[in-house]
């Protein structure tokens, strides 16, 4: 999950994107990027790193303009520690744009090809955001004729896009000296909205992938952006929209609500702290129907991202709430960082135990999901550490046991210790005494109820049904193949080659 940040503003925006970034960083650690607009000229600056290390001083004095848009990265395709697949993504023709993107296109590699071969675009990375960028480019070039680009234009551009790619898209794109798209895909995957402020100048935009960007801001938040829906707002502050999709649905993703967002955000009308609540009262009945009331002592959250889920069910049980682990506030979130190993570690060093809170008492270890099971192995030896009598595990979300494919990154199934297991034997694995999880059911309940107007949700990963109807066997295994194999980069191949000499003089 990446977020992303685009702005139309009357005064410079560098400072107002990079706050936006840091109030978007819980959804890529990866790498950070700006790209700001200046008359007809683009800047940019992209690293790898959190926001705060990326930009010096320097970095922001070098990205003027009054419109801009930025990303924080969290890989999904390509190679996630290469500082050329950050974004933004830059192409000078037609006209020069910059483009951000959250999400991931299953059909990237396809349209590649495609690009190559009939619109005579040489895509440099293996990044499928450049994909988009370039098939966007090439349709917005079919659209115009001469240098004048009206709406009309840009909204046939985005329409022939959504016939052309597939998989889940939020994008916003700048266009040199006319100024800010953005658009979502069809099935309304990932989210995006908008804000405005009324400053004396006129009115700024402010579009984000969370509300809580908005709000941090001093924006009001003014709607999200309709699944299939392009927006447009000129380098004057007028704003144009048109729906380009032909048959646009909504599916937010189940998972943003699980973990992703921020809690004190509002996805399609449903505040995520809600939800999690919700989440909890399901879970807490789900608890009361199996365990009698002496079997739990305590009920307690693995921090951060299960508190509101923790705090509700132990509420509904009436059970003694308390905070056992304490999180080093430094760490980053350890399910989006890359690799295993460093993601093992960051445990340790992120959580600590209270011993006195466990000794001799049943506790009830509450997180929002169990993915790997890296974070829940772990935390269950830390509680049997410290004393604790009894382990129960309860997860707020149902099992993880397919791959995702529309930008969460877990693209293969081996990875996730629910799949091919039972619950008892994910139970045996982090080591449990007993296991509890969320049932589907239960989960798209805790959403809907926040907002009735929510029916149907992406969340192939508990039930491997991929709403965009493109993903088969065959091209999950290529997926997982590729990650299993991954491309030798440049680096690696000196390595090898380098380590092959020696072997040679030895
Ligand atoms: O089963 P796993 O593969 O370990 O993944 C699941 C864990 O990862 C996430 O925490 P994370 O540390 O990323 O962030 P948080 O502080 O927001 O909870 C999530 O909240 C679970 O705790
Ligand atoms: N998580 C995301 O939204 C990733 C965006 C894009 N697919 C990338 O890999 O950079
Ligand atoms: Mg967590």
């Amino acid at each position: 999950m990446c977020g992303i940040v685009g702005v139309v503003s009357h005064t410079p925006v560098n400072q107002l994107i990079y706050d936006a970034l840091l109030l978007l960083q819980h959804r890529g650690q990866d790498a950070a990027g700006i790209a700001t607009n200046h008359g007809s000229h683009f800047s940019m600056y992209k690293a790898n790193g959190l926001v705060r290390d990326v930009f010096r001083t320097r970095n922001m004095r070098s990205l003027p303009g009054n419109s801009g848009v930025g990303q924080v990265r969290y890989p999904t395709a390509g190679n996630a520690s290469s500082e050329e697949e950050a974004q933004p993504f830059y192409v000078n023709a037609p006209f020069g744009i910059t483009l951000a993107h959250n999400g991931n296109l299953t059909n990237w590699e396809q349209l590649k090809i495609d690009m190559f071969k009939n619109d005579r675009r040489h895509i440099n990375t293996e990044s499928d955001s450049e994909v988009l960028l370039n098939v966007l480019a090439h349709e917005i070039q079919n659209a115009t004729t001469g240098y004048s680009l009206d709406p009309a234009a840009m909204f046939r551009a985005v329409a022939a896009l959504h016939k052309r790619v597939r998989g889940s898209y939020a994008v916003v794109a700048q266009i040199a000296g006319h100024g800010l798209l953005a658009f979502r895909d069809p099935f309304g995957i990932r989210p995006l909205c908008i804000g405005f402020n009324d400053t004396e100048q006129g009115t700024e935009y402010l579009v984000a992938s969370e509300s809580v960007a908005l709000e941090g801001l001093g924006f009001r938040f003014l709607r999200d952006v309709i699944p299939g829906e392009a927006i447009f707002i000129d380098n004057d502050g007028k704003l144009y929209n048109q729906q380009c999709a032909e048959n646009p649905t909504l599916n937010p993703c189940a998972f943003e609500f699980v973990y992703f967002a921020r809690p004190d955000s509002i996805i399609d009308g449903a505040s995520v702290y809600a939800t999690r609540l919700k989440m909890g009262e399901y879970l807490a009945e789900k608890i009361k129907r199996q365990f009698t009331s002496g079997d739990i002592d305590v009920v307690m959250p693995i921090p951060d991202s299960s508190r509101p889920a923790a705090m509700e069910l132990a509420l509904k049980l009436n059970i003694e709430y308390r905070e056992g682990f304490i999180k080093n506030r430094y760490i980053g979130r350890t399910f989006i960082m890359p690799g295993q190993g460093v993601r093992r570690k960051s445990v340790r060093q992120k959580l600590n135990a209270i011993a006195s809170e466990f000794k001799g008492k049943n506790v009830l270890l509450v997180d929002d999901s169990i993915v790997r099971g890296t974070t829940s192995r772990e935390i269950v030896q830390m509680a049997r550490e410290s004393g604790a009598k009894k382990v129960i595990f309860a997860s707020a979300a149902p099992p993880v046991k397919y791959p995702n494919v529309y930008g969460i990154d877990m693209p293969t199934s081996s990875e996730l210790i629910a799949y091919g297991r039972t619950e008892e034997e994910v139970c045996r694995e982090i080591t449990a005494d007993a296991l509890v999880y969320q049932d589907l059911d239960a989960l798209k309940r805790s959403i809907s109820d926040v907002n009735p107007a929510l029916k149907s949700f992406e969340a192939s990963c508990f039930d491997g049904i991929y709403i965009t109807g493109d993903i088969s066997r065959d091209y999950l295994d290529r997926v997982e193949y590729a990650r299993n194999h991954p491309k030798p980069q440049n680096e690696d191949v000196i390595r090898s080659q380098l380590n092959l000499n020696l072997a040679k003089v030895d």
